[in-house]
Protein backbone atom coordinates (compact mmCIF):
# COMPACT_ATOMS: atom_id res chain seq x y z
CA UNK A 1 0.00 0.00 0.00
CA UNK A 2 0.94 3.55 -1.09
CA UNK A 3 1.16 5.34 1.96
CA UNK A 4 3.97 8.09 2.82
CA UNK A 5 4.81 9.53 6.21
CA UNK A 6 3.39 12.81 4.95
CA UNK A 7 0.19 14.09 6.95
CA UNK A 8 -2.67 14.88 4.83
CA UNK A 9 -5.17 15.56 7.66
CA UNK A 10 -4.32 16.31 11.47
CA UNK A 11 -6.74 17.08 14.29
CA UNK A 12 -4.83 19.30 17.04
CA UNK A 13 -6.52 18.69 20.47
CA UNK A 14 -10.18 19.32 19.03
CA UNK A 15 -13.07 19.77 20.71
CA UNK A 16 -17.05 20.49 19.32
CA UNK A 17 -19.71 21.41 21.10
CA UNK A 18 -23.02 22.40 20.12
CA UNK A 19 -25.78 23.39 22.29
CA UNK A 20 -23.63 22.97 25.13
CA UNK A 21 -23.22 19.13 24.47
CA UNK A 22 -19.65 18.60 23.65
CA UNK A 23 -20.02 15.64 20.87
CA UNK A 24 -16.09 15.58 20.27
CA UNK A 25 -13.46 15.90 23.01
CA UNK A 26 -9.70 16.78 23.04
CA UNK A 27 -9.19 14.36 19.22
CA UNK A 28 -6.01 14.19 18.44
CA UNK A 29 -5.40 12.30 15.19
CA UNK A 30 -2.73 12.24 12.15
CA UNK A 31 -3.70 10.83 9.18
CA UNK A 32 -1.14 10.08 6.22
CA UNK A 33 -1.23 10.50 2.46
CA UNK A 34 -2.45 7.31 0.76
CA UNK A 35 -3.90 5.44 3.99
CA UNK A 36 -7.28 4.34 4.26
CA UNK A 37 -8.16 5.23 7.94
CA UNK A 38 -11.63 3.61 9.42
CA UNK A 39 -13.44 5.50 11.90
CA UNK A 40 -15.30 3.21 13.66
CA UNK A 41 -17.81 3.38 16.44
CA UNK A 42 -21.46 2.99 17.52
CA UNK A 43 -24.05 4.94 16.68
CA UNK A 44 -23.88 8.05 17.96
CA UNK A 45 -19.97 7.70 18.64
CA UNK A 46 -18.69 11.26 16.84
CA UNK A 47 -17.96 9.93 13.57
CA UNK A 48 -19.87 12.17 11.44
CA UNK A 49 -18.91 15.22 13.02
CA UNK A 50 -15.16 14.03 12.50
CA UNK A 51 -15.07 13.46 9.34
CA UNK A 52 -17.43 17.23 9.03
CA UNK A 53 -14.97 19.21 10.81
CA UNK A 54 -12.40 18.15 8.01
CA UNK A 55 -14.05 19.48 4.86
CA UNK A 56 -15.16 22.36 6.95
CA UNK A 57 -18.71 21.46 7.10
CA UNK A 58 -18.15 22.19 11.14
CA UNK A 59 -15.36 24.09 12.47
CA UNK A 60 -14.02 23.36 15.95
CA UNK A 61 -14.75 25.01 18.79
CA UNK A 62 -11.66 24.31 20.90
CA UNK A 63 -8.12 23.09 18.62
CA UNK A 64 -7.23 22.73 15.21
CA UNK A 65 -7.93 20.59 12.08
CA UNK A 66 -5.04 21.21 9.49
CA UNK A 67 -5.63 19.71 5.59
CA UNK A 68 -2.32 19.77 4.13
CA UNK A 69 -0.85 21.70 7.01
CA UNK A 70 -2.94 24.69 6.75
CA UNK A 71 -6.07 24.61 9.31
CA UNK A 72 -9.43 24.55 7.76
CA UNK A 73 -10.49 27.70 9.19
CA UNK A 74 -7.66 29.47 7.29
CA UNK A 75 -8.98 27.55 3.97
CA UNK A 76 -11.05 29.13 1.31
CA UNK A 77 -14.40 26.44 2.10
CA UNK A 78 -14.77 25.82 -1.64
CA UNK A 79 -11.25 25.34 -2.48
CA UNK A 80 -10.50 23.18 0.47
CA UNK A 81 -13.92 20.72 -0.46
CA UNK A 82 -12.57 20.37 -4.38
CA UNK A 83 -9.82 18.75 -2.75
CA UNK A 84 -11.92 16.85 -1.15
CA UNK A 85 -14.30 14.26 -2.34
CA UNK A 86 -17.38 12.95 -0.15
CA UNK A 87 -19.49 10.36 -0.46
CA UNK A 88 -22.46 9.82 1.75
CA UNK A 89 -24.89 7.10 2.15
CA UNK A 90 -27.69 8.83 0.40
CA UNK A 91 -25.69 9.37 -2.15
CA UNK A 92 -26.94 13.06 -2.62
CA UNK A 93 -27.24 12.86 -6.26
CA UNK A 94 -28.51 15.98 -7.79
CA UNK A 95 -32.17 14.03 -9.54
CA UNK A 96 -32.93 16.46 -12.11
CA UNK A 97 -29.37 15.62 -13.86
CA UNK A 98 -28.30 12.82 -15.63
CA UNK A 99 -25.79 10.59 -14.36
CA UNK A 100 -23.11 11.57 -16.53
CA UNK A 101 -24.05 15.59 -15.56
CA UNK A 102 -23.90 14.73 -11.66
CA UNK A 103 -20.04 12.91 -12.05
CA UNK A 104 -18.87 15.94 -14.04
CA UNK A 105 -20.39 18.54 -11.92
CA UNK A 106 -16.73 19.24 -9.81
CA UNK A 107 -15.06 19.49 -13.40
CA UNK A 108 -17.62 21.75 -15.21
CA UNK A 109 -17.78 24.30 -11.50
CA UNK A 110 -13.92 24.40 -12.06
CA UNK A 111 -14.61 25.01 -16.06
CA UNK A 112 -13.36 22.15 -17.33
CA UNK A 113 -13.59 22.63 -21.76
CA UNK A 114 -16.92 20.00 -22.78
CA UNK A 115 -14.45 17.43 -24.34
CA UNK A 116 -12.50 16.77 -21.61
CA UNK A 117 -15.35 16.79 -19.20
CA UNK A 118 -17.35 14.05 -21.44
CA UNK A 119 -13.82 12.33 -21.37
CA UNK A 120 -13.72 12.44 -17.53
CA UNK A 121 -16.88 11.20 -17.15
CA UNK A 122 -16.72 7.88 -18.87
CA UNK A 123 -13.48 7.00 -17.50
CA UNK A 124 -14.94 7.78 -14.51
CA UNK A 125 -18.12 5.56 -14.90
CA UNK A 126 -15.99 2.64 -16.43
CA UNK A 127 -13.72 2.96 -13.48
CA UNK A 128 -16.55 2.30 -11.22
CA UNK A 129 -17.79 -0.48 -13.53
CA UNK A 130 -21.02 0.56 -15.12
CA UNK A 131 -21.14 0.80 -18.97
CA UNK A 132 -20.76 4.72 -19.81
CA UNK A 133 -23.09 4.15 -23.07
CA UNK A 134 -25.51 2.50 -20.97
CA UNK A 135 -25.65 5.05 -17.75
CA UNK A 136 -24.50 8.28 -18.61
CA UNK A 137 -27.72 9.27 -19.64
CA UNK A 138 -29.68 7.81 -16.67
CA UNK A 139 -31.12 9.90 -14.22
CA UNK A 140 -30.57 8.40 -10.64
CA UNK A 141 -34.17 7.23 -9.89
CA UNK A 142 -33.28 4.81 -12.95
CA UNK A 143 -30.99 3.25 -11.25
CA UNK A 144 -30.06 1.08 -7.66
CA UNK A 145 -29.38 1.58 -4.80
CA UNK A 146 -25.72 0.03 -5.87
CA UNK A 147 -25.37 1.69 -8.76
CA UNK A 148 -26.42 5.18 -7.54
CA UNK A 149 -23.27 4.53 -4.44
CA UNK A 150 -20.92 3.74 -7.60
CA UNK A 151 -22.15 6.81 -8.94
CA UNK A 152 -21.69 8.59 -5.74
CA UNK A 153 -17.84 7.51 -5.89
CA UNK A 154 -17.68 8.24 -9.51
CA UNK A 155 -18.40 11.85 -8.39
CA UNK A 156 -16.24 12.17 -5.98
CA UNK A 157 -13.18 10.73 -7.84
CA UNK A 158 -13.98 12.92 -11.03
CA UNK A 159 -11.92 16.15 -9.94
CA UNK A 160 -8.99 13.86 -9.03
CA UNK A 161 -9.54 15.06 -4.62
CA UNK A 162 -5.88 13.94 -3.21
CA UNK A 163 -8.83 13.42 0.07
CA UNK A 164 -11.87 11.47 0.09
CA UNK A 165 -14.41 11.36 2.95
CA UNK A 166 -16.81 8.51 3.13
CA UNK A 167 -19.72 8.16 5.45
CA UNK A 168 -20.97 4.85 5.52
CA UNK A 169 -20.93 4.67 1.98
CA UNK A 170 -22.05 0.93 1.38
CA UNK A 171 -24.30 1.16 4.47
CA UNK A 172 -27.85 0.58 2.60
CA UNK A 173 -26.46 -2.32 0.21
CA UNK A 174 -27.10 -6.27 0.30
CA UNK A 175 -24.27 -7.80 1.29
CA UNK A 176 -23.45 -9.47 -1.58
CA UNK A 177 -23.05 -5.78 -3.74
CA UNK A 178 -21.91 -4.42 -0.49
CA UNK A 179 -18.93 -6.57 -0.83
CA UNK A 180 -18.24 -6.36 -4.73
CA UNK A 181 -18.19 -2.58 -3.74
CA UNK A 182 -15.58 -3.18 -1.23
CA UNK A 183 -13.16 -5.07 -2.86
CA UNK A 184 -13.52 -2.39 -5.66
CA UNK A 185 -13.08 0.49 -3.68
CA UNK A 186 -10.40 -1.11 -1.52
CA UNK A 187 -8.57 -1.96 -5.40
CA UNK A 188 -9.55 2.24 -6.42
CA UNK A 189 -8.12 3.00 -3.11
CA UNK A 190 -4.65 1.53 -3.59
CA UNK A 191 -4.56 1.85 -7.20
CA UNK A 192 -5.08 5.79 -7.10
CA UNK A 193 -2.92 6.24 -3.82
CA UNK A 194 -5.74 8.16 -2.18
CA UNK A 195 -6.33 9.31 1.38
CA UNK A 196 -9.13 8.08 2.49
CA UNK A 197 -11.08 8.05 5.61
CA UNK A 198 -14.09 5.94 5.83
CA UNK A 199 -16.68 5.52 8.63
CA UNK A 200 -18.51 2.75 9.31
CA UNK A 201 -20.23 1.26 12.40
CA UNK A 202 -19.62 -2.48 10.65
CA UNK A 203 -16.55 -4.15 12.27
CA UNK A 204 -15.84 -6.31 9.56
CA UNK A 205 -15.91 -3.75 6.69
CA UNK A 206 -13.32 -2.00 9.28
CA UNK A 207 -11.08 -4.55 9.21
CA UNK A 208 -11.75 -5.92 5.46
CA UNK A 209 -10.60 -2.10 4.23
CA UNK A 210 -8.21 -0.44 6.95
CA UNK A 211 -4.82 0.71 7.22
CA UNK A 212 -5.41 1.71 10.48
CA UNK A 213 -9.02 1.60 12.37
CA UNK A 214 -9.75 4.40 14.80
CA UNK A 215 -12.25 3.59 17.45
CA UNK A 216 -14.46 6.28 18.68
CA UNK A 217 -16.81 5.85 21.78
CA UNK A 218 -19.07 8.44 23.23
CA UNK A 219 -16.96 11.84 21.22
CA UNK A 220 -13.70 10.31 21.62
CA UNK A 221 -11.11 8.37 19.64
CA UNK A 222 -10.30 5.65 22.52
CA UNK A 223 -8.29 3.32 20.48
CA UNK A 224 -6.08 3.66 17.07
CA UNK A 225 -3.95 1.40 14.92
CA UNK A 226 -3.62 -1.54 13.06
CA UNK A 227 -6.10 -4.70 12.98
CA UNK A 228 -3.06 -6.50 14.84
CA UNK A 229 -3.04 -3.90 17.41
CA UNK A 230 -6.87 -3.08 17.42
CA UNK A 231 -7.13 -6.78 18.23
CA UNK A 232 -4.88 -6.63 21.08
CA UNK A 233 -6.38 -3.53 22.57
CA UNK A 234 -8.02 -4.23 26.18
CA UNK A 235 -10.72 -0.96 25.84
CA UNK A 236 -14.26 -2.28 26.57
CA UNK A 237 -15.73 -1.07 23.13
CA UNK A 238 -13.30 -2.35 21.20
CA UNK A 239 -13.78 -5.87 23.03
CA UNK A 240 -17.18 -5.53 22.32
CA UNK A 241 -16.80 -5.02 18.88
CA UNK A 242 -14.19 -7.95 18.41
CA UNK A 243 -17.17 -10.22 20.25
CA UNK A 244 -19.29 -8.77 17.40
CA UNK A 245 -16.90 -10.12 14.77
CA UNK A 246 -16.15 -13.30 16.49
CA UNK A 247 -19.85 -14.04 16.63
CA UNK A 248 -20.18 -13.59 13.29
CA UNK A 249 -17.35 -15.98 12.73
CA UNK A 250 -18.83 -18.46 15.00
CA UNK A 251 -22.23 -19.23 13.18
CA UNK A 252 -21.05 -22.75 12.47
CA UNK A 253 -21.27 -23.37 15.76
CA UNK A 254 -25.42 -22.88 15.79
CA UNK A 255 -27.51 -25.58 15.25
N1 LIG B 1 -26.51 19.59 15.06
C1 LIG B 1 -26.52 18.82 16.15
N2 LIG B 1 -27.05 19.29 17.30
C2 LIG B 1 -27.05 18.55 18.43
N3 LIG B 1 -26.54 17.31 18.50
C3 LIG B 1 -26.02 16.78 17.39
C4 LIG B 1 -25.96 17.50 16.16
N4 LIG B 1 -25.37 16.73 15.22
C5 LIG B 1 -25.08 15.56 15.83
N5 LIG B 1 -25.47 15.59 17.12
C6 LIG B 1 -25.28 14.52 18.12
O1 LIG B 1 -23.89 14.26 18.19
C7 LIG B 1 -23.64 12.89 18.42
C8 LIG B 1 -22.65 12.39 17.40
O2 LIG B 1 -23.29 12.42 16.11
P1 LIG B 1 -22.56 11.83 14.81
O3 LIG B 1 -23.49 12.03 13.66
O4 LIG B 1 -21.20 12.42 14.71
O5 LIG B 1 -22.45 10.29 15.20
P2 LIG B 1 -22.07 9.03 14.32
O6 LIG B 1 -21.05 8.28 15.09
O7 LIG B 1 -21.70 9.46 12.94
O8 LIG B 1 -23.44 8.22 14.31
P3 LIG B 1 -24.16 7.31 13.16
O9 LIG B 1 -23.32 6.08 13.01
O10 LIG B 1 -25.50 7.03 13.77
O11 LIG B 1 -24.24 8.15 11.91
C9 LIG B 1 -25.00 12.20 18.41
O12 LIG B 1 -25.39 11.98 19.73
C10 LIG B 1 -25.90 13.21 17.73
O13 LIG B 1 -27.23 13.10 18.21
Amino acid sequence: MSTTSEIAVEFRDVSFEINHRLLLSNLNLSIYQGEALILLGRSGSGKTTTLKLINHLLVPTQGQVLVSSRPTTNWDAIKLRRRIGYVIQETGLFPHFTVGENVGLVPSLEKWPAQKIEARVYEMLDLVGLEPKQFAQRYPHQLSGGQRQRVGVARALAADPPILLMDEPFGALDPITRLELQQQFQYLQRQLGKTVIFVTHDIQEAFFLATRIGLMYAGKLVALGTRREFIQSQHPEAQAFLACLNAANNWEQLN
